[in-house]
C-alpha cells in the first residue's frame, strides 16, 4: 500500500520516525523542518564545555521565555528548544539515559495506553542505541541497543575527586554503586552515556537518522519550512476529522501546501499543541477569542505540561585538585534513600493533595511511584574543572502547567506556564535534596578534595533557608513533556482523538516525567511508533470515521 507521509518538524522523534517509514520503499516521507539543516555549526558538532554553552541563545535556538514563576519568587525562565534539523537534540546534553521500568509500565497500566510499557518502549530504545563502553566498568550489555543508529559512548573515569570522593560519600550515607543504570532500575551512582561517536562529536536526529539515508528519493526533507496549520479535508457521516495535508511557509517565505495520506506532529512539547491550536483541535474558549474555528473540542491540548526543577550545590576544590579526566555522573535516589521516616511521612501528606492541572490518574500513578520507593531525585554530579558540582533534579514532579497560542501567527512563541513549585511537594523533595547534596559533600572521603562550600553557602542552615535559596536559584533541566499526553489528546496508536490520520510522535505525548533524562526515550517513542504505523493500513484512518459515528450516534 502506497502511503504519503508529511512529518512536522525534523527534530528528535520526528526524523527517527520519519527515516524508519522511509525503510518501506512503498511510503513517501515528507518532513518539514522550521530550523536550517546546521550541519556547519560546529557548537552542534562538538560536544565541548564551551560549544554546549553557545548554543542556547544563537540562531538554532527558539529561545522562549515561561511566564514568570509565580511559586519561584516570579522569575521569567529562557527555555532552549532547538530550531533546526534535529530539533532540541542537537542542542542538548547528549546525556542518553534509559528510564525505569515502573515509568513506564505506568503507561499502561495507569495510563491505559494498551502495549505502551518496559517491554515495548526499552526494546524501541534499544532500536536507536548503539552502545560501546571505553569505561574499565562492567556495564551490561544487554541493557544496551548495539545496531541502532545512535552512537552512545561511555568513557573511562579518571582522577580521585568522584573515585575516591564522592562515590564513597555516596555509599556511606546510604546510596549505592551502581553497575549500570539502562537495566530497569537507575537507582544508584554511575557514569553517564552519551549520545557521542567514538571520537566525542555528537550523534544526534540529524546526523545518525537522516544523514546516512539522506540519498533515499522517498524521503524529503525540507528546511526553512515553517507549518503553520493543518489543512482538512471533508469529513464524512459527522465523523473524525480528515487532514488533507499542512500548510507551510517555504524557504522562501511563501505559503504552500503540501498533501498527504497522514499527517505526523513531531514539533515538541511547544510546536506540537501549537500546531493543533492553530488547525482548530483545543479549547474552544482558547481558540474562539482567535477567530479560530473549532474542528476537534480537545481540551487537554496544550495542558499537563511539566518539567523537571533543579536545584544546586557548589564547593571550590582544594588547591592543587583537579577534576580533568571527570567522567559525568548521575546518581539515583529513591524516596526512603532520600528521606527519613519523619520526612517521608511528611512528604508522604504532601502527595495526597493534587495541584490544579494534575489528572487523578497522574496523581494516582505518582503516589503509587512515591510508595513504591521509585527513584525520586537525580544528582547530575559535573565535571566542572574548578568546582564540585551536583545538581539536585526533582525526577516526578506533580505541578502542571499549560503552553497555548495568543495568536493565528505560528512565528509568535506561545504563552507558558511551567507552575513550577505549585506543589508543595515538589519544593519539598528538592529542598532535602539539597540538603542531601551537602552532606556528600561533607563526608570524610570528600574532606581531602574540597575548599569552601559555594553554594548554598554557609550562611544557609535551617529548612526555611535551603528553601528560600531553592526556590530563588531554582533551574530547568529543559525537559519540558506532555501537552499532547497519551491517554487525553492521542490514543495507544497516537492518533488524536477526534481525527482520522493526524498523529503525534514526539516528547509530547509523555503523560508524566520518566526517571531520566528523556532523549532516549523520545528516539524510543520514534522508533515504535514507526513499528506502530508501518503495521497499519489506511483502512484503520477510515475506520475512525464508523467508529466515530458510532461514539456519536449510538
Ligand atoms: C539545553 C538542553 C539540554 C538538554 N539535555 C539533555 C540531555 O543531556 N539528555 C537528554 O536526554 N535530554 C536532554 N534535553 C532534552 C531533550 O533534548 C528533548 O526532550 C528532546 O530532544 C525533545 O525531542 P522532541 O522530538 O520532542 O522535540 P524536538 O527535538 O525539539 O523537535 C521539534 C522539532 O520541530 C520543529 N518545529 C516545531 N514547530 C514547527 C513548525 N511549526 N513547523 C516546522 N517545524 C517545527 C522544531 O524546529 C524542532 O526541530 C535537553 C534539552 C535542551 C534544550
Amino acid at each position: 500500500e502506497k502511503i504519503t507521509y508529511v512529518v512536522v518538524g525534523g527534530g528528535t522523534a520526528g526524523l527517527a520516525v520519519a527515516t524508519r517509514l522511509s525503510e518501506n520503499a512503498d511510503n513517501t516521507v515528507i518532513v518539514l523542518e522550521a530550523g536550517s539543516d546546521g550541519f556547519d555549526n560546529t557548537n552542534i558538532k562538538n560536544l565541548t564545555g564551551p560549544s554546549i554553552q553557545a548554543l542556547p541563545g544563537s540562531s538554532v535556538d527558539y529561545n522562549y521565555h515561561s511566564e514568570p514563576l509565580k511559586f519561584a519568587a516570579n522569575q521569567v525562565a529562557n527555555m532552549t528548544r532547538g530550531k533546526v534539523l534535529g530539533g532540541s537534540s542537537a542542542v542538548n546534553g547528549a546525556l542518553f539515559t534509559h528510564p525505569s521500568k515502573s515509568d513506564l509500565d505506568a503507561w499502561e497500566s495507569d495510563f491505559g495506553a494498551a502495549g505502551w510499557n518496559w517491554t515495548t518502549l526499552s526494546a524501541a530504545i534499544d532500536s536507536a542505541e548503539h552502545f560501546s563502553t571505553t569505561a574499565r566498568l562492567a556495564s551490561t550489555e544487554s541493557f544496551h541497543g548495539s545496531n541502532g543508529p545512535i552512537f552512545v559512548t561511555q568513557r573511562t573515569p579518571t582522577g580521585d575527586v568522584w573515585t575516591k570522593g564522592v562515590i564513597p560519600a555516596v555509599v556511606a550515607t546510604g546510596g549505592k554503586e551502581s553497575t549500570d543504570q539502562s537495566g530497569g532500575d537507575p537507582t544508584g551512582i554511575w557514569y553517564s552515556p552519551k549520545a557521542m561517536f567514538p571520537n566525542s562529536t555528537r550523534s544526534y536526529s540529524a546526523n545518525s537518522y537522516y544523514l546516512p539515508n539522506a540519498g533515499r528519493s522517498n524521503l524529503q526533507v525540507h528546511v526553512n519550512s515553517t507549518v503553520s496549520r493543518i489543512v482538512w479535508g471533508q469529513s464524512q457521516n459527522g465523523g473524525a476529522a480528515v487532514a488533507t495535508g499542512v500548510e507551510y511557509f517555504d524557504a522562501d517565505g511563501k505559503n504552500t501546501t503540501v498533501n498527504g495520506d497522514r499527517v505526523i506532529l513531531s514539533g515538541g512539547a511547544f510546536g506540537t499543541p501549537q500546531i493543533l491550536e492553530l488547525s482548530g483541535i483545543g479549547n474552544p474558549d482558547i481558540l474562539k477569542p482567535l477567530g479560530i474555528s473549532t474542528v476537534v473540542n480537545l481540551p487537554a491540548v496544550g495542558e499537563n505540561l511539566s518539567e523537571q526543577p533543579t536545584s544546586r550545590y557548589i564547593a571550590a576544590l582544594a588547591p592543587n585538585i583537579s577534576n580533568a579526566g571527570v567522567q559525568l555522573t548521575l546518581n539515583f535516589e529513591s524516596p526512603r534513600n532520600l528521606l527519613n521516616s519523619t520526612e517521608w511521612d511528611k512528604a508522604h501528606e504532601l502527595i495526597q493533595t493534587a495541584p490544579p492541572g494534575l489528572s487523578d490518574t497522574a496523581h494516582k500513578a505518582l503516589i503509587k511511584l512515591f510508595e513504591s520507593d521509585a527513584p525520586i531525585i537525580e544528582f547530575m554530579g559535573f565535571p566542572n574543572p574548578a568546582n564540585l558540582v551536583f545538581l539536585p533534579i526533582l525526577l516526578h514532579p506533580m505541578s502542571r502547567g499549560s503552553s497555548h497560542i495568543v495568536s493565528t501567527d505560528v512565528k509568535q512563541a506561545p504563552k507558558f506556564d511551567l507552575a513550577l513549585f505549585q506543589s508543595p511537594f515538589d519544593l519539598y523533595i528538592l529542598t532535602k535534596a539539597t540538603a542531601r547534596a551537602r552532606r556528600f559533600a561533607t563526608q570524610d572521603s570528600v574532606k581531602p578534595f574540597v575548599a569552601a562550600e559555594i553554594a548554598p553557602g554557609a550562611n544557609v542552615t535551617s529548612d526555611e533557608q535551603f528553601e528560600t535559596f531553592v526556590k530563588n536559584s531554582v533551574g530547568l533541566s529543559y525537559h519540558p513533556l506532555g501537552t499532547a499526553a497519551l491517554g487525553s489528546v492521542v490514543n495507544k496508536d497516537l492518533r488524536v482523538n477526534g481525527t482520522a490520520n493526524v498523529f503525534v510522535v514526539d516528547g509530547s505525548i509523555i503523560p508524566m516525567q520518566p526517571a531520566a533524562h528523556p532523549s532516549a526515550l523520545i528516539y524510543g517513542i520514534g522508533e515504535h511508533a514507526a513499528t506502530l504505523l508501518k503495521a497499519a493500513p489506511l483502512s484503520d484512518d477510515q475506520n475512525q470515521h464508523v467508529r466515530r459515528f458510532f461514539e456519536i450516534h449510538v
